[in-house]
């Protein structure tokens, strides 16, 4: 059986990312929120547009106001008023000075802003109570960004900073990676909608909807293919008819070894490739990861045969699938899932053959992270206790315990 990290490393090999000319789409500035910037930004403009004051005072020339203290105030004529968004209409020459207000433009002439608080106002002229540093409170033209450097790289995640920048250099549509396309689809005779009556024998297939809340949220478009009986005819049509338009496919159940198991048999028969049956992990173990080869143009489909058992399926999802549409987004920082360390509060066992994960709550207590194990049974079947989880503590093959008070690693998830 493969090891986690074995498993880890053929699906990183396995995924093309998404082309940087064939896979952009154009977005509006707040449609950008969340995607994959595809392209280079850069601006014409300088950073700051034109010299302007940072404070609410006095445009002055330095010269005047070098020596001077409460003592020996420098008087200085008020010829213009500027506030910000006028252009100025005068030029300041020795022993005068204009009233600023904070984003102004500096007038010519002047180089240095004296704030208002060390200021005297008498009538049309002011005193300057307090000597200043050239170029006091004067924002340079072009000091934080020169026209033409490249403000946002390629591969970055647009979040609320980004859109800040794209707002400020008149980047109004923008290139981004399309989201990568996620069918979904659960296996299973004895499953229903959450709608359906329940007859004997029955459930409710909740896989499905947990899969494409998780699909959402890692930047993905979640395509529903609904409930497929364990019928081989059906799960094949339904599977090839996904290769057509999805980039990955994400089936629940249907992977072990029971006689209504169909999903390895069908993949090989549809001509994928299967490169993992198992993982040496739990829950999880009966993992079947394959990948078709499209031929034409497109990038290789990557098939997630996920375990059916509720918690078996999610664990997988974040530890093998998530990472994988991260890297096929486009995003050029290596994404890998994180872990931290935390103190357990709770005894955790194994038996040592498998790596092993546990559901609860990651917290940080005064600067330090805790693990509390969900309370009730820690049975992939269990699917009730894993409300609220944020934490995945991990014991590695060969660990069969770790006390209350040891640290763990955990895998943080949401
Ligand atoms: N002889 C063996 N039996 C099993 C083994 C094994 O190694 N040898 N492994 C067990 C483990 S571990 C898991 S996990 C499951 C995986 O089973 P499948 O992927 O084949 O899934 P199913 O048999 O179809 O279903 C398992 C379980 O999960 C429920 N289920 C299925 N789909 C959904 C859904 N969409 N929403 C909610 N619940 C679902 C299903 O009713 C079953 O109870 O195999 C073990 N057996
Ligand atoms: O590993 Mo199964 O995935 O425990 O229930
Ligand atoms: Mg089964």
């Amino acid at each position: 059986m493969l090891s986690v990290q074995q498993a880890e490393q053929i699906i990183a090999n396995s995924i093309e990312p998404l082309n940087p000319e064939r896979d952009i789409e154009i977005v509006d500035l707040l449609g950008a929120s969340g995607r994959i910037l595809a392209q280079e930004i850069t601006s014409q403009l300088d950073f700051p547009h034109w010299d302007n004051s940072a404070m609410d005072g006095y445009a002055v020339r330095h010269a005047d106001v070098a020596q001077c203290n409460a003592e020996n105030p420098a008087i200085l004529e008020i010829i213009e008023e500027i506030p910000a968004g006028k252009t100025p209409q005068k030029s300041i020459l020795p022993g005068q000075a204009a009233r600023i207000f904070t984003g102004a433009m500096m007038p010519a002439g002047a180089d240095t802003v004296v704030m208002q608080e060390v200021t005297q106002r008498e009538g049309n002229s002011v005193k300057i109570l307090s000597e200043s540093a050239p170029q006091a409170f004067v924002r340079k033209k072009g000091a934080f960004s020169q026209a033409g450097t490249p403000l946002l790289s390629p591969g970055i995640s647009i979040g609320a900073t980004e859109i800040a920048v794209l707002a400020s250099a008149q980047c109004t549509q923008i290139p981004v990676y399309r989201r990568p396309v996620v069918a979904i689809l659960s296996t299973g005779d004895e499953l229903v909608t959450p709608d359906q009556p329940l007859k004997p024998g029955q459930l409710v297939d909740s896989n499905q909807y947990a899969l494409a809340t998780l699909v959402t949220q890692t930047g993905a478009i979640p395509q529903m293919l609904g409930i497929i009986p364990d019928d081989p005819e059906q799960l094949k049509n339904a599977i090839f008819q996904a290769l057509e338009s999805a980039d990955i496919l994400i089936s629940s159940g249907g992977v072990s070894v029971g006689d209504y198991d169909f999903v390895d048999q069908i993949l090989s028969s549809l001509g994928g490739e299967i490169q993992i049956r198992a993982i040496a992990v739990k829950p999880g173990k009966p993992l079947t990861f394959a990948t078709f080869n499209s031929g034409n143009e497109r990038a290789p489909i990557l098939y997630f045969g996920l375990p059916g058992n509720p918690v078996s399926s999610l664990v997988t999802f974040w530890r093998f699938v998530q990472p994988a549409i991260k890297k096929m987004s486009g995003i050029s920082d290596f994404w890998q899932p994180t872990f931290v360390q935390a103190k357990t509060q709770h005894n955790l066992k194994s038996d040592g053959k498998k790596e092993s994960y546990f559901w609860g709550k990651l917290r940080l207590v005064n600067g330090e992270y805790e693990f509390t194990l969900a309370g009730g049974s820690q049975s992939s079947g269990n699917l009730i206790n894993l409300a609220q989880t944020n934490g995945l503590a991990v014991l590695p093959v060969g660990k069969t315990l770790v006390n209350v008070g040891d640290l763990v690693q955990v895998l943080q998830v949401s």
